[in-house]
């Protein structure tokens, strides 16, 4: 399979390792400053790039008929906006805020937790995501997602990094050293507290998981999510 990697950093090294490994061929690096030329003949684009340049990295994949897989964080608010492009296009299109199989299966069991303790008012939920100084945006993509997994099962309705509310989440985002992504959710009440927490030892399991997903879309046209990948519905 022919793939093309936007976003050639500490994401994109990776992923082209375990793509070569996987037999794979890699026919474009695009980073901040050269162009999309290649883009065109790849079966597939992994985006992991940066939060400013995700939109015009998908929106050229489905102008140039080639299915993307996004894991870039932090652009949620223009996420319609592709969706709306990649249907226009009828393109392929899978995003996800955390690809590694580990931090999906975390997500099913906070889903399934989140709908347990929406029975309970005497808990409290919050969260705490961990990751390396380099990163730009806060909090997590992964933080968000699971914040929107209990907002979807429970009676809490947002999210916040301030102080919160009765019905309000609240994340902390911590910034320690080389961190890959520790995410903690903790129900709290005054006699005990429940934990569930995914701590990631390297970028491997985020990297494998792209290109599994990669491997997944090359050739299908749509809209898709890690449950359809590792058919979790
Ligand atoms: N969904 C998931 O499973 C995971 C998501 N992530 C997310 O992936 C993203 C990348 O993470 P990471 O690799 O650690 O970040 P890095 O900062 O190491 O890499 C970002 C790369 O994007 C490049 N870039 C900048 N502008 C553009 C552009 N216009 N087009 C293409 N590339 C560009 C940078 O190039 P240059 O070096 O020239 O500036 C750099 O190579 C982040 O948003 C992060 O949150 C990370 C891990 C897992
Ligand atoms: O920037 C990172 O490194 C990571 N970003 C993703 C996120 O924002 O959730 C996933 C992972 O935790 C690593």
């Amino acid at each position: 399979m022919k793939i093309a990697l936007l976003g050639y950093g500490k994401m994109g090294k990776v992923i082209e390792r375990i793509a070569l490994e996987r037999g794979h061929e890699i026919v474009l690096k695009k980073d901040e400053t050269n162009t999309f030329d290649g883009l065109s003949t790849a079966d597939v684009a992994i985006d992991f790039s940066v939060p400013t340049a995700a939109v015009d990295n998908i929106s050229n994949c489905f102008h140039a008929n080639v299915p993307v897989v996004s894991g870039t964080t932090g652009w949620l608010e223009h996420f319609d906006e592709m969706v709306a492009l990649c249907n226009e296009k009828q393109g392929g299109f899978i995003s996800s805020s955390n690809f590694s199989l580990g931090v999906n299966i975390f997500f099913e069991l906070n889903e399934y937790l989140a709908k347990i303790m929406s029975q309970f008012d005497s808990y409290k939920v919050t969260m705490e995501e961990i990751h390396h100084t380099q990163k730009l945006d806060a909090p997590s993509g992964t933080a968000i997602s699971l914040a929107k997994g209990v907002i979807e099962n429970s009676n809490y309705a947002n999210w916040t990094m301030d102080e919160a509310k009765n019905n309000e989440i609240h994340i902390a985002a911590k910034r320690i050293g080389d961190v890959p992504g520790t995410h903690t959710v903790t129900y709290d009440s005054v006699v005990d507290s429940i934990e569930l927490k995914h701590t990631a030892h390297n970028r491997e399991g985020f990297a494998l998981g792209a290109v599994i997903a990669a491997e997944w879309l090359a050739g299908k046209k749509g809209i898709y999510n890690m449950k359809d990948v590792l058919n979790l519905k």
